[in-house]
């Protein structure tokens, strides 16, 4: 693999990617910003105007667990990308654009690549889940919320802001996408006290380091 294109939200998660790919030149990590428009934005502009040819594009950074999904300071890696909120609310309850008839609000991700990223994270010990990451405008902030999305999307494990954008810009141009999320905290009601941002950067960095392996093996 040539060229990997990385998106993260912010610097502190940009940094922390970069530690663990230990400067490898093959990666080029880009902030941003929060929220999917900016990070499809900021991605389709990266793809448009670099002088390269990506292999890849990643979205990398923090992200919410499912209880009894993903632990605080664990992995997931995304099985696939859905747009938790793209769709309308309904008598019956949210409808996806999916079912509404306007396109999807799921996208695939490169599997093999991201197969082996867990199998290289699992033989070093570390605390890995393969599932759906789901990206979302508003940060889950109650315990209803996130029953709900849990029920609507069997098997969520993560919620974000960004990688939707991220996968869509990189679907626009044929190029293959994955997503990586480093836990900081639980799906469910707001306790900013309970963040464990240290911690997730930490994973991070180390589940950056694992998919040097992936990417060679
Ligand atoms: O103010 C709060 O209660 C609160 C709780 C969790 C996250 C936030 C953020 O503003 C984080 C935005 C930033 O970090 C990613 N992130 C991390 N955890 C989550 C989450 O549980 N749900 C959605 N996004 C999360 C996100 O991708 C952004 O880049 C505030």
């Amino acid at each position: 693999m040539k060229r990997i294109l990385v998106m993260t939200a912010v610097e502190a998660e940009k940094e922390a990617f970069l530690r663990g790919v230990r400067g490898d030149s093959r990666f080029d990590v880009h902030e941003a910003g929060v929220g999917p428009v900016s990070a499809a934005v900021s991605t389709a502009m990266v793809l448009s105007s670099s002088a390269f040819e990506y292999d890849l594009v990643v979205s990398a950074g923090i992200g919410g667990g499912f209880v009894g999904q993903a632990d605080i300071g664990s992995i997931v890696i995304a099985s696939e990308s859905i747009a938790a909120d793209l769709g309308a609310e309904t008598p019956e309850g949210f409808t996806g654009v999916d079912k509404l008839g306007f396109g999807t609000n799921r996208l695939p991700v490169e599997e093999k690549l991201s197969s082996r990223w867990v199998e290289a994270l699992k033989a070093d010990g570390q605390a890995v889940r393969y599932g759906p990451v789901l990206t979302l405008s508003t940060v889950t902030g109650t315990a209803e919320t996130a029953a709900l999305l849990a029920e609507r999307i069997p098997g969520a494990a993560a919620e974000a802001m960004e990688g939707y954008g991220v996968a869509e810009a990189a679907s626009r141009r044929g190029v293959p996408f994955v997503e990586i999320r480093a836990i900081s905290n639980a799906v469910g009601p707001r306790d900013r006290a309970a963040w464990r941002i240290g911690d997730a950067l930490a994973a991070l960095e180390t589940a950056s380091y694992h998919l040097l392996e992936a990417i060679s093996s």
